[in-house]
């Protein structure tokens, strides 16, 4: 299995590119279930899990044309449906991407029927789907879950009033698209606002989707009889933006990340300039530039625009160097401080507490072997070994090939000392 050794303590500067958003591009691939019409897709960026969402659809009968480009300049992905006969998402695909839950609206919408492996609980949390089940039987749907599997059927759903429990992103998404071939409106309250969402209405709307609301708490859906093709680009990565920006921000760096925008990352922003550093947003581009020493910064995750999960770790790995105590409360997912336990190996000095981390920065940190759990974590494993004197071995990196298109490339072209061992 692949590891990362970083040799620590160079300070990153420079330009990179950044990729498209995975957490853009996994739901924008499933929306092509819903036409016969080949839907093409551009700034697709390269990970495992686009990969792997690609075979998935593919075994749906899914026609996949990809025209792969280099690292950061995004491929050409078209789907054609047109042949979709097989509705089932099975289990050994299932299990390695929770994403694959978004086939499950699209499906019933589109075809009347899916089946869908129970998506398996990862290291950061159970992350039950009751709510995309809940918002799917309200617009008529029979939904059973049998052998692990979801299994949904509806001659054709029917618009309805939902309202789910909790934000939930892929819930709002899967909801989203199964409503836009419904009869009559669909109205969903308590929706995700994340900008992911609004790149998937854009696109949904292009396809001849009648969607307003997008990027408020309350979405409606005129349903149509049927969606045709359409091209669109895959919005920048902002987790990917923000983890280079953490990396830059930790290591005293001064960089520029290119094709990044800086609206959709406002809360992380913020707390990078009250670290101290300074930030400036240029149309297409953000630069970073760090102070001699960062000050420590407490946060609470929140679904957008609040601070995201997603980012937690890599600010973690910051306020384990910073000057001051961090509060830092994690309020999505019940289980996402498996990084902790890393980065005290590092050095670092962090105390939990249920879903509180007490973050004391250190002048420094050192080198050693630590195993990456879940993407963004070893994302802030990284970080922390960009940091760290002498050599950190990062073990478990295929969580990073999930999420970071050509992550050591990149680090490399930004003066990092990091390369993947076998
Ligand atoms: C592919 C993708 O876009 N992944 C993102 C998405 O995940 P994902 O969409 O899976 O996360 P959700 O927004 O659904 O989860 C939010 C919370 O709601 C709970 N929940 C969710 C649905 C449900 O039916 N029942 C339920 O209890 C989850 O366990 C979690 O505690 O949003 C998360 C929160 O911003 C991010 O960390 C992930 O990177
Ligand atoms: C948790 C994440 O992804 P996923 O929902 O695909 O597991 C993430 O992108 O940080």
């Amino acid at each position: 299995m692949d590891k990362l050794l970083i040799a620590g303590g160079i300070p990153l500067s420079g330009e990179v590119a950044i990729s498209g958003a995975k957490n853009a591009a996994l739901p924008l691939l499933c929306a092509a279930l819903l036409t016969r019409e080949p839907v093409t897709f551009t700034n697709v960026p390269h990970l495992n899990d686009i990969g792997t969402m690609l075979k998935l659809l593919a075994q749906m009968g899914v026609k996949v044309a990809r025209e792969a480009s280099k690292v950061g300049a995004g491929d050409t992905v078209t789907l054609d449906a047109s042949g979709l006969d097989n509705a089932v998402a099975p289990y050994e695909m299932v299990k390695t991407m929770r994403a694959s839950i978004l086939v499950l609206g699209p499906l019933v919408a589109r075809a009347g029927e899916a089946r869908v492996s129970l998506p398996g609980g990862c290291a950061i949390g159970a992350r039950p789907v009751d709510q995309h089940i809940k918002g799917l039987t309200a617009m008529g749907a029979e939904v059973n879950v049998e052998q692990g599997y979801v299994h949904a059927r509806a001659t054709r759903l029917k618009g309805a009033r939902l309202f789910t429990d909790m934000v939930t992103v892929t819930g709002t998404e899967n909801l989203m698209m199964a409503a836009c071939l419904a009869q009559g409106e669909t109205v969903i309250e308590n929706a995700a606002r994340e900008p992911e969402v609004v790149d998937l209405a854009n696109c949904l709307v292009a396809m001849g989707a009648r969607i307003s609301g997008a990027g408020g708490d309350v979405i409606r859906i005129q349903g149509v009889d049927a969606l045709h093709g359409a091209t669109h680009r895959i919005m920048p990565d902002r987790i990917e933006t923000g983890t280079y920006l953490c990396a830059a921000a930790a290591t005293g760096g001064d960089i520029r990340l290119t094709g990044a925008s800086a609206s959709c990352l406002d809360a992380v922003i913020d707390k990078l300039m009250d670290t101290g550093c300074e930030v400036v947003a240029e149309r297409d581009a953000i630069r970073l530039k760090a102070p001699r020493r960062l000050t420590a910064v407490s946060i609470r995750t929140a679904p957008y625009p609040a601070f995201p999960t997603d980012m937690q770790a890599q600010f973690m790995a910051i306020n384990a160097v910073a000057e001051g105590t961090a509060v830092m409360r994690e309020t999505i997912f019940e289980n996402r401080f498996m990084h902790a336990v890393e980065l005290i190996r590092l050095g670092a000095d962090i105390k939990i507490d249920g879903n509180t981390a007490f973050v004391t920065g250190r002048e420094k940190l050192d080198g050693a072997t630590v195993m990456a759990t879940d993407l963004r974590a070893s994302a802030s494993l990284v970080i922390a070994g960009l940091v760290a004197q002498g050599e950190t071995l990062i073990e478990r990196i295929y969580h990073l090939d999930r999420g970071y298109e050509g992550l050591e490339q990149k680090l490399a072209i930004l003066g990092a000392n990091i390369r993947r061992v076998k």
